[in-house]
């Protein structure tokens, strides 16, 4: 039942602004407009951020961020007060830079129409969006970005254009058991139609002071072993299951299914979830007792089929040994 070896991409988080269209109850992590910790973060803080992954040894550049923030009033002028129309616009910009200094971008903005997916394809190794629930939950009452089938929608989109794509599972937000198996079928018909969904998230809430949810409780590990097994039996074997080793101890987990530990950064916190700080990678084999394998944001099958653009071949080369990895610890 255990992996050969665990998996996990070595990251920077490049999170450019924390205003979003969305108030997800779980959500810590947007603010208002005119809040005073709103923000955008400038070229000069993301060059930044990006030159201290590469002399870190990093190979992907996480950038996720608030959902369509231009439809919040206000942050339009501080967006073309950067000289951008949009904040994909800008996006595309800021994974070029990536690219250059050497991360392979992984963009994770919310919904996409399938235009811009289009246009960030060829400056991303992969993308992502959480499918968090197919369940109606109070959590996402008025949140226009977390409709299912819309977010189905954009998983569908990516598929037709050949991106290699992450979603995943929010579990403890409100959702029933039912909710959890047809969110993870919804996937998988993705996936069955399209094949570009090389790994699903099964992402424990963590409560955020300041939220809607503060008062909620976290889902017990019995509750992530269970989805993740459940998850396991229902997802063809060619896609991976992450956990992150931040939220919950991966120790059982991958002995139920996981074989993913996500984004793991020596230089930059988890904005999501700032108050988890990172295990020392070498203190995870220790977690673990498997192998740990480096991968890139794009995994070896997808490197192996050429699902890339010739924009970030060099660098997946460069990155990258003949299997598709990087090393093993
Ligand atoms: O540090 C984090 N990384 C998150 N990641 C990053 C992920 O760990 C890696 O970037 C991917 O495995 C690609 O290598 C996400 C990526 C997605 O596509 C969708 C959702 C997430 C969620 C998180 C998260 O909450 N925290
Ligand atoms: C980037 C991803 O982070 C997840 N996310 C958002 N808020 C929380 C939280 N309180 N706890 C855990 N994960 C969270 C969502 O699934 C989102 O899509
Ligand atoms: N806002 C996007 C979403 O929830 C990206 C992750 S949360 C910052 O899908
Ligand atoms: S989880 Fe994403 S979409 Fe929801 S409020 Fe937070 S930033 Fe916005």
């Amino acid at each position: 039942m255990a992996p050969p070896f665990v998996t996990f991409s070595r990251n920077v988080f490049i999170p450019l602004t924390n205003v979003c269209r969305n108030k997800c109850g779980y959500c810590g992590f947007r603010r208002d407009m005119g809040h005073p910790e709103a923000k955008l973060l400038s070229p000069v803080e993301v060059t930044d951020i990006l030159e201290r992954g590469a002399r870190a040894g990093c190979s992907e550049a996480l950038f996720t961020f608030g959902e369509r923030p231009e439809e919040v009033s206000g942050f339009m002028p501080l967006l073309k007060a950067s000289g951008y129309g949009s904040i994909i616009d800008y996006l595309i910009e800021l994974c070029k830079l990536s690219i250059d200094i050497g991360l392979l971008p992984h963009s994770n903005p919310g919904i996409l129409e399938k235009d811009e997916l289009e246009e960030l394809k060829p400056y991303n190794a992969s993308m992502g969006l959480m499918l968090e629930t197919v369940g109606t939950v109070d959590a996402h009452e008025g949140c226009a970005g977390k409709v299912p089938e819309s977010r189905i929608e954009t998983i569908m989109d990516a598929g037709e254009l050949g991106i290699p794509f992450t979603t995943g599972l929010l579990v403890g937000i409100g959702e029933t058991w039912d909710d959890r198996v047809r969110s993870i079928r919804a996937i998988r018909d993705v996936h069955e139609e399209s094949g570009n969904v090389q790994e699903v998230i099964i992402q424990n809430f963590i409560p955020k002071p300041g939220s809607k949810m503060a008062s909620w409780h976290a889902p017990g590990i019995g509750e992530i072993i269970k989805t993740v097994s459940m998850a396991r039996q229902n997802l063809p074997e060619d896609v991976a299951i992450q956990v992150s080793p931040n939220l919950v101890n991966p120790k059982e987990l991958v002995h139920c299914g996981a074989s993913d530990l996500g984004g793991i950064s020596p230089e930059t916190i988890d904005h999501i979830n700032p108050e988890s700080p990172w295990p020392d990678i070498r203190k995870l084999h220790d977690m673990v007792c498997i192998p740990l394998r480096e991968r890139l944001p794009i995994y070896p099958q997808y490197v192996k089929k050429k699902w890339y653009s010739k924009e970030i071949e060099p660098l997946i080369r460069k990155l990258s040994d003949a299997e598709g990895f990087r090393k093993t610890y």
